[in-house]
């Protein structure tokens, strides 16, 4: 059977959030990781979501990756075709977000794509093409200081503008909330104007399911997982899908990983709880530099913890700390130390036995899922909105729950634990 949605992510916990969000509306949803080859198998899924590292990659990459995943996507037959942000629209000042939105949209001869990164259950609404993360503008929140992507501005229009080649407006609340009509009739004026991207404004899951419904004949739509709320149902309204959300989840036995190296303040909440409970270790980018052996020293360490216990890795600093540190080696590097050492530690750790591994943040996970050469993942139990555990599919067994930085609740870590089987 041919998919009917094709999913492109930008990063690997996105990823999740999104088929977590499709899982959970009633689609058969596979993970793919990295641009799937052209023997790829994955069953029979109703959609597949493919998780790129595209967020912060060099632009032309992240073009490139995209691209190629859309052809693959459309070759198994993909009808609509979802580009996947961050919900704080994460992004460098000259993208990829905008760059990428171009080259897909010009790929797909499409004339216009709503924008749209709301994701109200973990409080990000737009309102006016604003976003806001709670009751702050984003360039207010946390989210300023994000070690990759800081958010300086909080209007979408203007940052699209700002990134994209095309011309950027907006469908404002009060049309949202007439209905898919009203939505459908602006999106046409929009049209005739020569507006290539609508920002469209949600406050809540009734206006993105409302949205949804508008966007159902969009051959590509972009935003965040909030926006696929209402697809699902456009495809079981055409008969095109018919189960329900999947059931079966067989977790792998072994000890338990926690790897974190989000600096987001939600993750620093969350480990400051965890750390309270279980053995702990931080790396330290100045010994990575010094060229210390830091990944044996916290094998080592790791593995002599109580067998029963999960065992807590991070690199999560607060923002004096990450500023200093990308003073001293610049941010590339800064980063790309991190998450090699923690991408290392995972892959020996994974081989002494640690087969339940809960890595927090994006970027993070990307180089962890990558090191684990981790191909495909099947979503199981939600731990909390946003936030599934998944299974490796493939040769080696392994349970994982990748946590995008801002998601959670400061119990996150023990309730991922409980979640599961
Ligand atoms: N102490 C540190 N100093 C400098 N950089 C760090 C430090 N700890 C972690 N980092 C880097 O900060 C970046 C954090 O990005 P990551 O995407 O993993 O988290 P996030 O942005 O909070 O999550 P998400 O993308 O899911 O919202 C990574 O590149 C990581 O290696
Ligand atoms: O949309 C979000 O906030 C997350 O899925 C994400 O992309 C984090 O990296």
């Amino acid at each position: 059977m041919p998919i009917v949605l094709g999913a492109i992510a930008d990063d690997f916990t996105g990823a999740t959030d999104l088929a977590n969000t499709l899982v959970s509306e009633g689609m058969r949803v596979v993970q793919i990781i990295g641009v799937p080859g052209p023997e790829e198998t994955y069953g029979d899924a109703d959609a597949v979501v493919v998780a790129l590292k595209s967020r912060t990659a060099p632009v032309e990459e992240a073009i490139a990756d995209s691209l190629a995943a859309l052809n693959w996507l459309q070759s198994e037959g993909a009808e609509q075709i979802l580009f996947k942000y961050c919900s704080t629209f994460d992004s460098t000042a000259q993208g990829n977000i905008g760059p990428v939105a171009d080259a897909l949209r010009e790929a797909m001869g499409c004339e216009l794509a709503l924008i749209c990164p709301a994701f109200p259950k973990n409080g990000r609404t737009v309102y006016n093409g604003v976003l806001f993360v709670g009751e702050l503008p984003l360039a207010e929140s946390p989210m300023k200081d994000h070690p990759l992507t800081p958010m300086r501005d909080s209007n979408l229009m203007r940052l699209m503008d700002a990134q994209s080649s095309g011309q950027v407006g907006l469908i404002p609340a009060p049309i949202v909330q007439q209905g898919a009509e009203a939505i459908r009739a602006k999106i046409a004026a929009l049209i005739t104007e020569g507006i290539s991207y609508a920002v469209i404004d949600a406050l809540d899951e009734s206006d993105l399911r409302t949205i949804g419904k508008a966007a159902e004949d969009h051959s590509l739509i972009t935003g965040g997982s909030g926006i696929a709320l209402g697809l699902p149902d456009n495809f079981r309204a055409r008969g095109k899908i018919t189960s329900g959300r999947q059931t079966t989840f067989a977790a792998t036995e072994g000890r338990t990983l926690i790897l974190a190296g989000s600096c987001s303040t939600a993750t620093r909440a969350q480990l400051a709880q965890a750390k309270e409970k279980w053995p702990h270790a931080k790396v330290e980018i100045d010994k990575v530099a010094a060229g210390d052996d830091v990944v044996i020293e916290l094998t080592d360490w790791a593995k002599a913890q109580p067998a029963d216990s999960p065992v807590i890795i991070y690199g999560s600093a607060d923002p004096v700390e990450v500023d200093a540190i990308q003073k001293r080696y610049g941010v590339a590097a800064s980063g790309q130390m991190m998450e090699d050492t923690l991408s290392a530690l995972a892959l020996r750790l994974a081989d002494a036995g640690f087969h339940r591994l809960v890595v927090a943040g994006g970027e993070t996970s990307g180089a962890v899922v990558s090191a684990l050469d981790i191909k495909m993942l099947e979503i199981g139990p939600e731990i909390a909105p946003g936030v599934p555990w998944t299974q490796a599919l493939g040769p080696r067994p392994l349970t994982l729950a990748l946590k995008s930085g801002n998601f959670g609740q400061p119990s996150f870590f023990e309730d991922a634990l409980k979640v599961l089987p």
